[in-house]
């Protein structure tokens, strides 16, 4: 029996104004797999994700998460609760302490109480390493602390699927692998993942499968091994050989 489809793109195009930046893009996903998404710059990898999400409207083609159409009437309110978003930016609410950024969510959309929200939060802050942060706000953090608070927020809906987006281009590169490490425990936890990311070492370490894409059309996929090993688009091993001299 195959594994349940969690998410299911099909025959996708999306342009902004004139600029095509998505064409007949098909990707599924299956439960508990992780993608990692790579390319060059404008590619439309950040399109993609954003769409799965309902962040993006398409201009035609179909996207189901979890057998909910985004099309459909409530369709972006009922994925978005069960996709979480983690941004290159990490998109806190600054005003808010820590622990607030973390409880705001589970209180208004999941009806729990301060108590029952604050002991989920801390939960959380645990499991990425920072329950001594938890008071502060996050400019007071660091960029690889308030990325780890973004992945906790998220995980605080208990998401079914984590959408990252760059989510260590922003970070300076001695706090990358404090993020890739809470991603890294994220995926063997099982975590269905869509990560946009330009880091290789993780790619080979989590991803069932990479999806190159370039020109808003998915080039090439397959898993790590195949893929770098033996990769069949020439834009694909031009590609790869410009980011790992970096
Ligand atoms: N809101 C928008 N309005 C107009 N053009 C946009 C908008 N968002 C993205 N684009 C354009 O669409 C193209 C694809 O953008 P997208 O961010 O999806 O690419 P990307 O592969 O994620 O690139 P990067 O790695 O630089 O983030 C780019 O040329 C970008 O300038």
């Amino acid at each position: 029996m195959s594994a349940e489809r969690v998410i299911e793109i099909s025959s996708l195009n999306k342009s902004f104004g004139d600029f095509r930046v998505l064409t007949n893009v098909d990707l599924s996903v299956s439960l508990g797999e992780r993608i990692v998404i790579c390319g060059p710059s404008g590619s439309g990898k950040s399109t993609l994700i954003r769409c799965v999400n309902g962040l993006e409207q398409f201009d035609s083609g179909h996207i189901l998460v979890d057998g909910i159409s985004l099309e459909e009437p409530g369709g972006v309110d009922r994925v978005r609760s069960e996709v979480g978003m983690v941004f290159q930016q990490f998109n806190l609410f600054p005003h808010l302490s820590v622990l607030d950024n973390l409880t705001l969510g589970p209180m208004k959309a999941r009806g729990l109480s301060r108590t029952d929200a604050e002991a989920l939060a801390m939960e959380y802050l645990e499991r990425v390493r920072i329950p001594e942060q938890a008071r502060k706000r996050p400019r007071e953090l660091s960029g690889g602390q308030q990325q780890r608070v973004a992945i906790a927020r998220s995980l605080c809906m208990k998401p079914k699927i984590m959408l990252f987006d760059e989510p260590t281009s922003a970070l300076d590169p001695e706090m990358i692998s404090e993020v890739l490490d809470v991603m890294v425990e994220l995926a063997q936890e099982g975590m269905t993942m869509l990560v946009v990311t330009h880091e290789m070492g993780f790619a080979r370490k989590v991803a069932d499968r990479m999806v190159f894409m370039d020109g808003g059309e998915i080039v090439e996929t397959g898993t790590p091994s195949a893929v770098f090993e033996a990769p069949k688009s020439e834009r694909f091993r031009a590609f790869l050989d410009k980011i790992l001299q970096h």
